[in-house]
């Protein structure tokens, strides 16, 4: 099932534009379209204004997502989807299940987009605080990462590029999920040793470059091809933190290969670094 996956700013016309393209789909492609829509989920805005429950909150829309795409039809995923990070968790999702999908930013101003909160009924407004918190975190999508592509960005006064949406989504081959996609049995029991060697000795080639390299060199990564470039410095916690998580998830996505598995810690780590 292919997945829209919309993003933008807070109150900056995400729900709008994923009615329209409901109706487009429907009616015009004749296609089932399923909309999982965060504010079904968010009873009350004040909830981003605490970083578990909003992750719990991620958590949810990302099971409901894994549910959802396996079937027959369009799903619409209408949200924030402001983490980068969590972008690419969702990519690797439909990868898996061997379906396209694309990403539409929703690109109102923060000025337009706090116009329209404010003209909206209270319950659904953000605060000031919350709605400077949300446009301050978001990682604006680049069609250049493979997760984020194919993107289509929407001013306000646009159309929607229903034509282009629908050949991106149905005139394109799914991605073939490799062995970093797809949710393979534990082969080797030696998996998780592995895993925790392969990023430590990551983590451990970054920390080491930085007491020689200066920002701009770029490091190699152990067991793979892959340069890592020194954008800024980077702490060990940071670096640490984002390995735990890491490790979590590829609980989920074992893979059998020191080199694909050091190539998915490399890029989970360059996504979820700002
Ligand atoms: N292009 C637009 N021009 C003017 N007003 C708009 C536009 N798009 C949406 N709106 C209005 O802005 C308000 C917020 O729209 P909408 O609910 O679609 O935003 P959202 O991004 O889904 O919000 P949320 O962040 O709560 O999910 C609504 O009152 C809607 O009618």
């Amino acid at each position: 099932m292919p997945l829209i996956l919309l993003t933008g700013f807070p109150s900056s016309g995400k729900t709008t534009r994923a009615q329209q393209l409901k109706e487009y789909f429907s009616t015009v492609v004749g296609k089932n379209v399923v909309l999982l829509c965060e504010n079904d989920v968010v009873k009350n805005k004040q909830i981003y204004s605490d970083a578990s429950k909003e992750k719990e909150l991620r958590s949810t829309l990302k099971s409901e997502m894994q549910r959802l795409i396996s079937q027959d039809d369009i799903l619409i995923l209408d949200g924030g989807n402001y983490i980068k990070g969590y972008r690419y968790e969702l990519y690797c999702s439909t990868k898996s299940n061997k379906t396209t999908q694309c990403t539409l930013h929703i690109d109102t101003s923060s000025e337009k987009a706090w116009g329209q909160n404010m003209k909206r009924e209270e319950t659904c407004q953000y605060s000031q605080e919350i709605f400077d918190a949300l446009v301050m975190r978001y990682e604006t999508p680049d069609g250049r990462n493979r997760w984020d592509a194919p993107l289509f960005t929407i001013q306000p006064e646009d159309e929607l590029p229903f034509e282009s949406i629908a050949a991106a989504l149905y005139e394109r081959k799914a991605p073939t999920p490799n062995q970093s996609t797809q949710s393979l049995p534990l082969t080797s029991t030696n998996f998780l040793y592995e895993l925790d060697c392969v990023t430590q000795e990551i983590v451990n080639r970054v920390v080491e470059a930085q007491k020689t390299c200066v920002v701009g060199d770029e490091v190699s990564i152990p067991n793979s091809n892959e340069k890592f470039l020194l954008k800024r410095r980077y702490q060990l916690s940071e670096l640490s933190r984002i390995r735990r998580q890491f490790i979590s998830f590829a609980k989920t996505h074992p893979v059998d290969d020191i080199p694909r598995l050091a190539a998915m810690f490399f890029q989970y780590l360059t996504s979820h670094l700002v």
